[in-house]
């Protein structure tokens, strides 16, 4: 779909789960610098209704993308990673709300990021512009504003979709009638942005990084991406959870004494490889990049001015085992944001991930949250 004078109107997808993509045109970063040429990949569920004002927007963490729910399939390298959360009678009930899930700006499932091509023809690569979370939002306002939707019912996501999720309601306060926050922090902090640079460090130390430019060169820093997604995955689970699992098992017959792996190792290296055959390096480099530096704080006079200037009701969640995105950071946010009531811990061994794996707990907050768009 095309935006712009002259041309047909731009509507949501046709079908429920379908991805389509939308041209937003140029938009200006938080830099100053114009992306051009924007395209942002879509998928919805649920029908919008006549008022255009049901929309739930729901923000994708670090390696996800729009598939929110269904199968894996030929458009979806993976199934949805909120499988249950949405649909028919789900927690975000698709008979009363139209459910938007973007595939963020950066990013590799359909949006313009570092493997698309640049106005020249050639893959934007190394000149892909550094972006940041609020550049995201930027994009998926601009978004909104080709589809005619003036407000959101509401925002949620975890991880750096709990980033866009905060970012929306700061930067777009009279735009979101509830939000649903979970498992980040309102900055990044020291531990997140050592181990994420040091992620980045893996990818771009490999010889087939050559500088971000390989798109067009047949090789990928695939070695580079998977040591990476084994320190993050090992940042996203918990210390209890991993030892209780794997604790010093060797994996099956192999003998980690005689060149075979630990039981964990071999965890490891199948994460690495399903994320080596999902995902591109560059995004990964350019989001955890972005990631770096997320503080709402910025430009704004400071976290506290920034979270105390939005009065959009929220909800803000956190898991008790994360250890790179700790309760204190939630209970942060909770406390700055006048209307917040209180914060929601889940239980969970799960670490970080329990955003993703505690569904019958994150289900409960969704239904909550459609409460309060509802009130
Ligand atoms: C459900 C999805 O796939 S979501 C896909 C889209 N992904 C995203 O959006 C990113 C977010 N998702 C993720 O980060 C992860 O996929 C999570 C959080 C959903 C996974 O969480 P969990 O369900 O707890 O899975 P867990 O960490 O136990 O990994 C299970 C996998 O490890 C494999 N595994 C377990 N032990 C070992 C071992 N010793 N050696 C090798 N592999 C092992 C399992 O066979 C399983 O493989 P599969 O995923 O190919 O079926
Ligand atoms: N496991 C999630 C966590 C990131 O926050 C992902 O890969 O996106």
């Amino acid at each position: 779909m095309t935006a712009g004078t002259n041309r047909r109107r731009i509507e949501l997808p046709a079908e429920d789960g379908q991805l389509d993509t939308v041209d937003i045109g140029n938009i200006t970063l938080e830099s100053g610098d114009i992306l051009p040429d924007v395209t942002v990949a879509l998928q919805r569920w649920g029908a919008l209704s006549p008022t255009r004002d049901n929309v739930v927007l729901v923000e994708h963490a670090l390696t996800g993308d729009s598939h929110i729910t269904g199968p894996a399939g030929p458009d979806h390298p993976s199934p949805g990673w909120w499988s249950g959360m949405v649909g028919p009678g789900a927690p975000i009930d698709t008979d009363r709300w139209c459910v938007v899930a973007t595939n963020v700006l950066g990013g590799c499932q359909g949006t313009t990021g570092p493997g698309s091509t640049a106005p020249d023809g050639k893959p934007w690569g190394s000149r892909f512009p550094r972006i940041t979370i609020r550049d995201q939002i930027t994009a998926e306002a601009a978004l909104l504003d080709t589809l005619g939707i003036d407000t959101l019912a509401a925002v949620t996501g975890g991880s750096m979709g709990g980033m866009r999720s905060l970012e929306w309601i700061v930067t777009h306060p009279n735009r979101v009638r509830a939000a649903l926050v979970l498992a980040v922090g309102a900055r990044a902090t020291a531990d997140q942005i050592g181990v994420q640079s040091t992620q980045i460090a893996a990818i771009t130390a490999d010889p087939d990084w050559q500088g971000g430019d390989y798109y067009e060169s047949g090789r990928r820093p695939e070695a580079g991406l998977g040591i990476a997604r084994r320190m993050a995955h090992l940042s996203y689970r918990s210390e209890e959870e991993l030892d209780s699992r794997f604790a010093n098992l060797p994996q099956g017959d192999e003998d980690p004494w005689r060149d075979g792996r630990y039981a964990v190792q071999s965890y490891l290296d199948h994460q690495a490889s399903k994320l080596v055959n999902r995902f591109d390096p560059g995004t990964y480099v350019v989001l955890s990049d972005a990631m770096n530096r997320h503080d709402v704080g910025r430009g704004r006079g400071g976290l506290e001015a920034a979270l105390g200037s939005t009065r959009v009701p929220t909800i803000v969640a956190g898991v008790d085992s994360d250890r790179l995105y700790p309760i204190r950071l939630q209970q942060e946010i909770a406390d700055g944001l006048p209307h917040c009531d209180r914060l929601r811990v889940l239980e969970s061994r799960d670490g970080h991930d329990g955003f993703l794996t505690e569904a019958d707990a994150v289900a409960k907050l969704l239904v909550e949250l459609m409460e309060l768009a509802d009130s």
